[in-house]
């Protein structure tokens, strides 16, 4: 039993309903594969276990570097260096590679294997920039198959994921429940129009890697000050918890929620006037552009 967040789709907003009654999670009972065995992969299937939706033991992995799957292998997966063991043993396969080596990562499996073993497949792409369209070129060669377009982030891993999902063509009822079974348990999910991922994965799938700057240097001017470093950092990462915190669950705006800190003429404004001098609202944005163009240019260059 697990609380679960729930939400609807309003004016293109979502609005978050937390769940007051534990819901039932159902164990999944199909096999699943993950060719590439990554940071991304491993935040998935380890945060998946972790709440009991499958067992290592119906985990299939493979990656070229046999050194790299040992910390599944020890945690009882089914491992392999050939993408054709996963492919062929799997009944529901993470495409978790960069997205350059993916048509790598494909040609060996078709490289004198028998590609009638890899038959009726539900693919789940979690590659920024390749669109439903390029993934359904690449596995071509794979007869029935399915394709759903993921977008996760690391935070999954500690159940405070936010995932977005896409469906291809001819994907059933059951493969979604399927992709919800797996994700919802690691956070926020909810399906998307496709083009909104390249910009959802710009601000939640590397807003992480944006974040952990801003506490970094939270952290640094803790230090700066005089704080020792444990307790400067333990205080910036709590600090951004409660902030994203306060912003899902209050409904205030972010600006309300501002003003609420500001004293007249006090210290928290003295800070954000630093902030506004170093420009930081404009270098988030900047960002997020720039993460959203990268993904065309990743696509451009398959
Ligand atoms: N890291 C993140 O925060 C997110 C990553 N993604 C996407 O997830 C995918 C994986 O990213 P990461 O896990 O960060 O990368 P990673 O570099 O940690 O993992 C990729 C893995 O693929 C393996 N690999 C390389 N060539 C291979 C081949 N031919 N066959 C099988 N495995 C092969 C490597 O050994 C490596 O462990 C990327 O396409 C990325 O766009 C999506 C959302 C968030
Ligand atoms: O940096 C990247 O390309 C991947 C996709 C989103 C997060 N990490």
């Amino acid at each position: 039993m697990k609380f679960r967040n729930f939400f609807k789709i309003l004016n293109n907003g979502v609005q978050l309903h937390y769940c007051t009654q534990p819901q039932p999670i159902q164990k999944i009972t199909e096999k699943i594969g993950f060719i590439g065995d990554g940071n991304m992969a491993k935040a998935i299937c380890f945060s998946v276990e972790k709440h009991n939706i499958i067992d290592f033991s119906q985990v299939y992995v493979s990656s070229p570097y046999r050194a790299n799957l040992n910390i599944w292998k020890e945690k009882g997966a089914n491992i392999s260096i050939h993408n054709y063991e996963v492919a062929r043993n799997a009944d529901v396969i993470f495409l978790a590679v960069k997205p350059h080596f993916l048509k790598n990562a494909l040609d060996g499996i078709l490289e004198n294997n028998n590609v009638d073993d890899i038959k009726n497949k539900l693919f789940i792409s979690i590659l920024a920039g390749y669109t439903l369209e390029d993934l359904e070129q690449f596995l071509k060669p794979f007869k029935e198959s399915r394709i759903i377009r993921v977008m996760p982030n690391t935070p999954v891993l500690v159940g405070e994921g936010c995932t977005v999902y896409c469906p291809g063509k001819n994907v059933t009822q059951n493969d979604l429940s399927i992709v919800k079974t797996l994700m919802e348990v690691t956070g926020l999910c909810f399906e998307v129009e496709e083009r909104f991922i390249d910009p959802i994965a710009a601000v939640c799938a590397s807003g992480p890697a944006y974040t952990y700057l801003f506490i970094e240097a939270l952290s640094d001017g803790g230090v700066r000050m005089g704080l020792h470093r444990e307790m400067a950092t333990m205080l910036a990462a709590q600090t951004v918890l409660g902030a994203g915190k306060m912003v899902l669950s209050t409904n205030k705006h972010m600006g309300t929620l501002k003003d609420d800190v500001c004293s007249a003429g006090g210290t928290t404004i003295a800070g954000i006037h630093a902030l506004e001098k170093g420009g930081v609202r404009g270098s988030v944005i900047d960002a997020v552009q720039s993460a959203t163009n990268r993904a065309a240019e990743l696509r451009k260059a398959k």
